[in-house]
């Protein structure tokens, strides 16, 4: 797992301070990270070109130019003259070394986007946005150094952001390019270290990114074992029954020993799937809120999930659902999986505060951040494109997911995964780690393309986990 950063000058300051080290050499190997990169995608014949800006971003780009150059065709726009003193100074040792400094926009194989990095403080003018509104429209490989420029102070994003196929993010890697409004722009993320291992430049950060070798799958290790190794998910099952279907479908491919769906009796379900009007007294776990539609059996419903101590997974209508303050209240052990409306309404209901959908989107970490502080009891899953799990201020973030789960259904099979982890032993923090893991990476093992996918297909991709 690899720790992620709201900011990195802290961990640069702290390699002057500790390591002996200073701004230069952090720089050059920035530079040298940037340079190996472009070099990777340049043939003997290709040409790259450096857009570098006025602070060090650009700085690292005239760097990477420079080792480049004469080995390589690369050359240097710079559309505003330098700034900092690193920036004047690289551009010196740049001229110095006779890399070519071209008047504007030339066509180039490789395009290295050094305008703007931690340092862009304000929104980008008319100038700088049509000019990476240029540099997007040109063909050819993309390259971000340390971030795509448009991110203003390493949190809210311009109107206009560069479309990278790769970035280069420098020292360690910032929450910034978790965003989900990012994902589209930040292609491939790669850290390039600055002097020393990422090990001794990084410090204990309360955001990590997941890692698919992380994954820790319900695996049976043990012979000597029956259903009732592997707990019973009790699915609460709505008027739209295929949802519970699916959680129901999600929960057994995940290793549940039994699953059983409570509710009225539906003709058409799989098998394997039992069905029940109460709860069954060895149930491990519930997982309500798929498929109900309001108004629905309040009383019932109260009894099911609070008169006993089983741990609960909250999805969906239960969310907007008033029955939500009762939950939260009873401090049972929780995990609560809305996209970001369902968020909006719990945000509302717990901190009596009404934010919007796109409030939500564009704080993403700040909203789950605070609410798992609010609520220590509770484990988060913020969906979308970047899920975030939030437990006691820390977020994991799991990128795996794709456009493929962005259908109705995929979220009813994830709740039902992370019942079975529950099931099955998990703590609720892991058990919810785990299955988005499995969700996203199995949704990455059948898909031929990204339209035809549905939810099902993420339980069969569970088999080849
Ligand atoms: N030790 C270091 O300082 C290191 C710095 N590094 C690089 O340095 C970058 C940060 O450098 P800087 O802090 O110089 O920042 P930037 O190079 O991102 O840009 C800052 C400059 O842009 C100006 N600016 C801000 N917003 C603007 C806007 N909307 N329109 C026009 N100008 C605007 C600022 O006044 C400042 O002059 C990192 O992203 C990374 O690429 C790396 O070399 C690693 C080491
Ligand atoms: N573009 C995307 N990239 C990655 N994952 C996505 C994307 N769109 C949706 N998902 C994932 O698919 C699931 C959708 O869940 P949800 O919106 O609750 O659907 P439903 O309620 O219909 O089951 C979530 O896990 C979400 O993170
Ligand atoms: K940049």
């Amino acid at each position: 797992m690899h720790y992620i950063y709201e900011e990195t000058q802290t961990l640069d300051e702290r390699a002057y301070t500790t390591f002996g080290l200073n701004p230069e050499i952090l720089m050059e190997h920035a530079g040298s990270a940037l340079a190996k990169a472009v070099k990777k995608k340049l043939t003997c014949q290709q040409k790259a070109l450096f857009v570098c800006g006025v602070g060090n971003n650009g700085a690292d780009g005239m760097v990477a130019a420079r080792l480049l150059h004469g080995a390589n065709n690369v050359s240097l726009y710079l559309p505003f003259p330098p700034k900092s003193s690193l920036a004047k100074l690289q551009l010196k040792r740049a001229m110095q070394a006779g890399v070519p400094i071209v008047e504007n926009l030339i066509d180039a194989d490789v395009y290295v986007d050094a305008l703007f990095g931690a340092g862009l403080n304000r929104p980008l003018d008319g100038f700088t946005c049509n000019l990476i509104d240029a540099l997007n429209a040109k063909e050819g490989y993309k390259i971000a150094c340390d971030m795509p420029s448009g991110i203003v102070n390493d949190l809210s994003l311009s109107s206009t952001i560069f479309n990278a196929h790769e970035t280069i993010t420098m020292g360690a890697l910032k929450l910034c390019l978790f965003h989900d409004a990012l994902k589209d722009s930040v292609g491939k993320i790669k850290v390039a270290p600055l002097g020393l291992s990422r090990n001794l430049y990084a410090l204990p950060s309360p955001f990590y990114l997941l890692q698919k070798n992380e994954l820790k799958l319900p695996l049976r290790t043990k012979k000597n074992c029956n259903k009732g190794t592997f707990g019973h998910v009790a699915i609460v099952q709505g008027n739209k029954e295929g949802a519970a279907l699916l959680a129901g479908m999600g929960a057994f491919h995940f290793g549940a020993g039994l699953v059983t769906l409570l509710g009225e009796r539906k003709r058409k379900t799989p098998p394997y799937l039992i069905q029940a009007s109460t709860l069954p007294k060895k149930s491990s776990v519930i997982v309500a809120g798929m498929g109900l539609e309001m108004p629905f059996d309040t009383v019932w419903l109260r009894h099911l999930l609070l008169e006993n101590t089983l741990p609960l997974v909250i999805d969906a209508s239960l969310c907007h659902h008033e029955l939500m303050l009762e939950l939260l209240a009873s401090k049972k052990p929780l995990v609560l999986t809305p996209h970001p409306k369902e968020f909006s309404s719990i945000w509302h209901f717990t901190c009596n505060e009404k934010v919007s959908v796109e409030q939500i989107q564009a704080n993403r970490f700040f909203y789950a951040k605070t609410f798992s502080k609010r609520f220590p009891h509770i484990t988060l899953l913020l969906k979308g494109a970047n899920t975030i799990i939030a437990h006691q201020g820390e977020l994991y973030i799991n990128t795996y997911g794709t456009p493929a789960l962005a259908k109705g259904g995929s979220g009813d099979v994830l709740a039902g995964m992370i019942g079975a982890l529950i099931a099955q032993g998990y703590s609720l923090k892991e058990a919810t780690i785990h299955a988005s893991l499995a969700h996203a990476l199995a949704s990455k093992k059948l898909t031929c393309n990204t339209f035809a996918f549905t939810p099902i297909d993420i339980c069969k991709g569970l088999k080849c986990l």
